[in-house]
């Protein structure tokens, strides 16, 4: 059998680079090792507690359940140890500086899914790695505040049957799978390499009615099957998980959407820029996917604040091309979507073409 990678000798390796390399590999030691922690806590789930407990509301009228607040917890102790500066999490309003000397900034989604907590479907921590800059202790949002493609690493824990770190140091996205009896992170795949085409799709169908038109005629012809426009029949897969879905999509392909949408608190979609889409981009791109709001690359977005949400589209390159192209050309637009013979000449009435 060949040698196994071990997490460990691959950020060795890396940390050879350079010293901001010994940086960032020390601080993916720290939140592999909150990741651990995380994992047992789980994997005991009702023994240890109430953890979907609602127990406070997080700065965007989330409710925080006591694993929200658990986990952020157990992160910030790990990053506290790191040569982190400041740390921004969704569980908390504003960034706290743990050195202000320290290299690096953190973005962090402590429990990402965590509607799914008692119910055993996967949850997970996303985190983004940042340089710290040297403002950090006048101004610690500023690290915050730049496009994601300024990101040196970025990566989720996804704590499912098996707990893996999908990981990207910017070079290549790996995947290492926990073994729960030494506490290693093993490398179980090589370089991830997502397929560019996919005929499965991630959204939550119930918002329909409020997207807007370029994604509800999207997904109305992925719905018409072999007999719409696609010609060919799609799948839906929903896990109300990001983390779980991305996995899916990193290892068999396939579309995620949270689209803006006409909901109250939802016009400008539901995830986060910062601790979420900007992460999941980052390790997307860098397995030869896509990431969107729609309309611009998400790593080429500067956000404006901490807990900005953005529209976010991510998975295999050719659809999420499609889902760009939809929202550049509009109803006027020649390409396949907008064809004569597509939905998309009667926005309004294809609501009732789907029931
Ligand atoms: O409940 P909805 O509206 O389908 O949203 C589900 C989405 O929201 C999220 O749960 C947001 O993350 P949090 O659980 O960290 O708030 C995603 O993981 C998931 O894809
Ligand atoms: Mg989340
Ligand atoms: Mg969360």
């Amino acid at each position: 059998m060949a040698e196994q990678l071990r997490l460990d000798s691959y950020l060795d390796f890396a940390a050879g680079r350079s010293p901001q390399m010994v940086a960032v590999s020390q601080t993916v030691h720290a939140i592999a090792a909150a990741g651990r922690q995380i994992s047992r806590i789980l994997a005991r789930g009702p023994l240890a507690g109430n953890l979907g407990t609602i127990v406070g509301e997080s700065i965007d009228g989330d409710g925080q359940k006591a694993l929200d607040a658990m986990t952020h917890t157990i992160v910030r102790e790990a990053l506290s140890r790191a040569p982190v500066s400041v740390f921004a999490s969704e569980e908390a309003d504003e960034p706290e500086v743990l050195d202000a000397h320290a290299p690096l900034a953190v973005a962090i989604d402590p429990l990402d899914g965590s509607s799914n907590i008692d119910t055993l479907a996967p949850v997970g921590t996303i985190f983004s790695i940042l340089p710290g800059g040297s403002r950090v202790a006048d101004d610690p949002k500023a690290p915050f505040l730049q496009p994601g493609r300024t990101q040196l690493a970025a990566g989720f824990l996804i704590y499912g049957p098996q707990t893996a770190l999908v990981l990207t140091l910017g070079a290549g996205t790996r995947i290492f799978t926990l073994d729960p009896d030494s506490g290693a992170f093993i490398a179980t795949r090589g370089e991830i390499q997502v397929p560019r085409t996919t005929r499965e799709y991630a959204i939550n169908g119930s918002n329909l009615r409020h997207w807007d038109p370029e994604i509800r005629t999207y997904i109305m012809e992925l719905k018409k099957g072999h007999n719409g426009p696609r010609g060919e029949d799609f799948n839906t897969r929903w896990l109300a998980s990001m983390v779980g879905d991305a996995f899916r999509i990193m290892v068999r392909g396939g579309i995620y959407l949270y689209p803006a949408d006409q909901r109250k608190g939802y016009r400008a979609g539901r995830l986060r820029l910062v601790y979420e889409a900007n992460p999941i981009a980052m390790i997307m791109e860098q397995a030869g996917a896509a990431a969107t709001d729609g309309r611009d690359a998400i790593l080429d977005l500067v956000p404006t604040e901490i807990h900005q949400r953005c529209p976010l589209v991510f998975g295999s390159a050719d659809e999420v091309l499609r889902v760009a192209d939809a929202y550049s050309h509009g109803e006027a637009s020649n390409s396949p979507l907008f064809k004569t013979r597509s939905l998309y000449r009667k926005t309004t009435s294809t609501i009732d073409e789907l029931a």
